[in-house]
């Protein structure tokens, strides 16, 4: 049998670290969406003293609204974790700072400090006791799945709403008054128009934070949160601690707004952090549009303002008092929902998308260096599995299955469909745990290990079913492959200090994009792509990570005869540059070309393992492909 994928030359691109990244087209102009967000600033700012107080206070009660609505776009639509509790963490914050500023007790205590200072001792306190029951909670809530985590918020956002009511020293549901104004550099905030000021800097302020957050390495982590575990554990992602982070995230820009509500009002009871406010605080991020930052601005204000209206207009249209509003206010939201799935804000963005600037490409002068791990040795043991077993129940998946990939060598694991190739992808993969048996990877014993410690140790691999960010472009998903290769965190990235680093990453990225042939494709959005494609964009985002060792599951599937054959040469190439490939593949004229060696599984147990020509004369595997799966005959005739 020939074998093209050695005889052609290669169509891949050298080695990453040898290549410059594409050059940068030269930035013409701001995007329009930011001269539209600039000029609205502007607006607001030069307004702000002659808007009409009652203006005003909307204007605050927006901001404070938004500033919880942005928590919640980022714990919802960008990490995919609902909330309903969100008005408790208001409330922390809000009575922390009451009671700091009010209580006699914590008078005496800080009786050494200007009672001007008084407040920052209540926003200190109020941050530092939400960011502890955030974490607490975070630590055991976020664990559950599917419908019992909102199940969890519902529950914990009643009882810290009980509890204020039912403590004391907290004036029970009567509440604390008397909360003095914000003082700042001796300047007082007591009008509502100066504390919206500083409502208004600290939204502004969390908004280019967060965007900033959103567009670096960690961003690209959160946003993996909700495509699962799997994926994102696979690309070095500590998905649990990313989690309660983001939640952490979430309570503390609730509890923010709790504090500027708290000496705005200058009184506090309960009734504002209940569970109705905290449904309405997931509304406003979920029509705004719960995937965009902006959208928590829009959805506080379109809820704020129609709510207000409708408390005006209904009982004048029905004659009587009562609270119509909230039953046409259900309806509203319904019909919104059903029309704008994804909220209201990538409807009212889109048109400044049609005047955007191309976008821009990494530039590889300012991008700093990127940690390099050189391979192993040509015939190093990179994965050995020795007498692996699965069982699930009384099911055997895996049946004493030893297994070695070397570096320098593409080993293919083939067999009829429920053979148990992807249950042994998962058990060498730290997917999960082999019943018995152990796997090694680079020598070092990996049962028991979670994903990221896979990745970490230099394993990159694809999945049989795609999992890619489909909305995000090929760049953005290729780049979250070499998470593990840069280090700065979430503070570094929200102050836009990490910029260098980003750089190389997507320079890398860009690399290994062009590498795999899809340089036409760096910015469509990758769920787009037709699916042999985005079988490519894995390898691409596996690449990134630079690993010593590529588990590819089905990679040729969905992929038509000449995109076959340059991911033929592109594998050929990189087993010469010395990466060790566990491939699975039903295309056996694929694999009998590119393969060195092949272990063949039938009903979990290894029946063969051979060169192509060995396993292709072996009479079990020919029964065992014939018992429903004439694919190797056809390939061997
Ligand atoms: N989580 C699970 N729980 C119970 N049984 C499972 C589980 N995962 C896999 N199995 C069973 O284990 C056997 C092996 O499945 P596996 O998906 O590993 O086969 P495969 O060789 O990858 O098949 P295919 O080529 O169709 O993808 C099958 O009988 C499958 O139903």
């Amino acid at each position: 049998m020939s074998s093209p994928s050695r005889a052609t030359t290669p169509v891949a691109a050298p080695p990453s670290a040898e290549r410059p990244a594409a050059a940068a087209p030269a930035r013409t102009s701001l995007p329009l969406a930011r001269i539209v967000t600039l000029g609205a600033i502007a607006l607001l700012a030069a307004s702000w003293g002659f808007l009409p107080d009652f203006t005003v206070t909307v204007l605050n009660y927006i901001g404070l609204y938004a500033l919880v609505a942005l928590g919640l776009v980022m714990l919802t639509g960008v990490g995919g974790m609902t909330s309903f509790g969100q008005a408790a963490f208001v409330g922390l914050g809000a009575y922390a700072t009451a009671w700091v500023c009010t209580s006699p007790a914590a008078a005496s205590a800080l009786a050494f400090l200007p009672a001007a200072l008084l407040p920052w001792v209540g926003l200190a306190l109020g941050l530092a006791l939400t960011f502890a029951v955030a974490w607490g909670l975070g630590a055991v809530t976020l664990r559950l799945s599917g419908h019992y985590l909102p199940l969890a918020t519902i529950a914990w956002g009643l009882s810290l709403y009980f509890l204020f009511g039912n403590l004391e020293f907290l004036g029970g549901h009567t509440g604390l008054t008397g909360i003095p104004a914000l003082e700042v550099a001796g300047v007082s905030l007591a009008s509502p128009r100066a504390l919206g000021i500083a409502i208004w800097l600290a939204l502004l302020l969390a908004l280019w934070a967060l965007h900033n957050l959103l567009d670096s390495r960690e961003g690209r982590a959160i946003r993996a949160l909700k495509s699962g575990r799997v994926m994102a554990e696979s690309m070095g992602v500590d998905t649990s601690r990313q989690r309660v982070k983001v939640f952490v995230l979430a309570a503390l820009l609730a509890a923010l707004s709790g504090w500027l509500y708290a000496h705005l009002q200058r009184f506090v009871n309960p009734t504002p952090f209940n569970l109705n406010i905290g449904i309405e605080y997931l509304f406003m991020a979920v029509v705004g549009g719960a995937g965009y930052l902006w959208g928590a601005v829009l959805g506080a204000a379109l809820i704020t303002l129609l709510k207000e209206q409708l408390q005006d207009w209904l009982p004048k249209l029905f004659g009587m008092s009562g609270n119509f509003e909230v039953i046409v206010f259900g309806l509203l939201m319904m019909v919104v929902l059903q029309r704008f799935a994804d909220g209201l804000w990538p409807t009212l963005a889109g048109w400044t998308r049609r005047f955007a600037p191309p976008a821009e490409r990494p530039d590889a002068a300012a991008a700093g260096r990127l940690v390099q791990r050189p391979l192993p040795p040509r015939g190093t043991t990179l994965i050995e599995a020795r007498d692996v077993t699965k069982r699930f129940g009384g099911l055997v998946a895996n049946n004493k299955v030893s297994l070695e990939v070397k570096a320098g060598e593409v080993h293919a694991l083939i067999g009829p469909n429920g053979a148990g190739k992807s249950t042994f992808f998962n058990m060498i993969s730290g997917v999960d745990d082999p019943t018995e048996g152990e796997v090694r990877l680079l020598g070092e014993p990996m049962t028991g290990h979670a994903s990221r410690e896979f990745a970490a140790r230099g394993l990159g691999r694809t999945f049989q079913h795609v999992r890619l960010l489909g909305t995000r472009s090929v760049l953005d998903n290729v780049a979250l492959g070499a998470h593990l290769r840069g280090s700065k965190g979430w503070i570094a990235s929200m102050l836009r200090l990490d910029r260098r680093e980003e750089q190389a990453l997507l320079a890398e990225s860009l690399r290994q994009i062009e590498r795999c042939g899809l340089a036409d494709h760096v910015d469509t959005p990758a769920g787009s792509l037709p699916l042999g494609q985005q079988r490519v964009v894995e390898i691409a985002r596996a690449l990134a990570g630079q690993p010593a060792v590529l588990l590819l599951d089905e990679p040729a599937a969905g992929l038509r005869h000449l995109e076959k054959q340059a991911l033929a040469q592109l594998l050929d190439q990189l087993r010469r540059e010395g990466l060790g490939i566990l491939i699975v593949e039903h295309d056996m004229e694929f694999v009998m070309n590119l393969a060195d060696r092949i272990t063949v599984l039938d009903f979990g147990t290894v029946i063969a393992r051979g060169t192509p020509d060995e396993v292709q004369r072996d009479p079990r595997v020919l029964e065992a492909y014939l018992g429903g799966d004439d694919l190797l005959m056809r390939a061997a005739a």
